[in-house]
């Protein structure tokens, strides 16, 4: 049975795309079977992994919307192990389209109920919002991964994403954690770097891992090179970086 990761904030551009792709990436790359959910209209996941989102017929938006099956819709990726269900630009409709549809917010889960027994782990990449498209991944999930820009202070933000997981463990009757956060793009050279690495160990203080993901050239290339640097570039530090993560999700050393 699949666990299930929802890879979240609304704020923009934190790394959300970057780690989902990449951390995926890697624990297919120790042979477990997992499925990348690009739920973000943007299709950055999508493109990452080297499906293009402005041509692919298969798609979530066909699930959530069309009612398709979502086995119709699942892609093998050309990576072992890591399978792909892809956003396409249509998606970016999908929370009026979802308006009148009762059960709208469980859309996501009821589907990934069907395949979850097939998989070892789900991500879901997440828009940059805290509407029905992130609520459907946050209802889906088991837990939440966090990342965090750490050249921008974040704690206000994040203190709307924790009070949205708060109401839908509240209202939505479901155990749903922060996992883990990861500060991500950290320069040692800056103070900012410094101090929100700070803040959030404290703010997070009980979590499982609060990994730190430095600014990386390397990781800024790799989506548009349409792969995970851990395929393109598994010498840098990035993948490093992505590796020691995967190994924590998965609990080994
Ligand atoms: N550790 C890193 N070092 C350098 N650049 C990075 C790093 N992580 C991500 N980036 C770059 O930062 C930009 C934003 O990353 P990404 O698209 O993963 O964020 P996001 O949270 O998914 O964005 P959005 O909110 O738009 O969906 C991208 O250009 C990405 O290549």
């Amino acid at each position: 049975m699949a666990k299930i990761i929802a890879i979240a904030n609304q704020k923009g551009g934190v790394g959300k795309t970057t780690t989902a792709v990449n951390l995926a990436a890697c624990i297919a790359s120790f042979g477990k079977k997992v499925l990348l959910v690009d739920i973000d209209p943007q299709g950055n996941a999508t493109s990452g992994i080297g499906v293009d989102k402005n041509t692919t017929e298969k798609s979530i938006y066909n699930v959530l919307i069309d009612e398709e099956s979502i086995n119709n819709n699942i892609i093998k990726t050309k990576y072992e192990n890591l399978f792909l269900l892809p956003s396409n630009i249509q998606l970016a409709g999908a929370e009026i389209e979802l308006v009148m549809v009762i059960s709208r917010e469980y859309k996501l889960k009821n589907a990934l109920d069907e395949v979850k027994e097939e998989f070892d782990y789900i991500f879901i990449d997440c828009p940059p919002s805290l509407g029905l498209l992130t609520l459907n991944a946050l209802t889906a999930a088991d837990t939440v991964l966090v990342p965090i820009q750490c050249e921008y202070y974040a704690l206000e933000g994040l203190g709307q994403l924790m009070n949205t997981i708060g109401l839908v463990k509240k209202h939505l009757n479901k155990a749903l954690e922060v996992e883990g956060v990861l500060l991500t793009m950290f320069d040692a050279r800056t103070n900012l770097s410094i101090q929100v690495v700070e803040e959030v160990k404290k703010y997070f203080k009980d979590k499982v891992y609060r990994t730190i993901i430095p600014r990386n050239v390397r990781l800024s290339e790799a989506p548009s090179h349409g792969k995970p640097i851990i395929v393109y570039d598994s010498k840098s530090k990035g993948a490093e970086v992505y590796m020691e993560l995967a190994k924590e999700v998965l609990g080994i050393d």
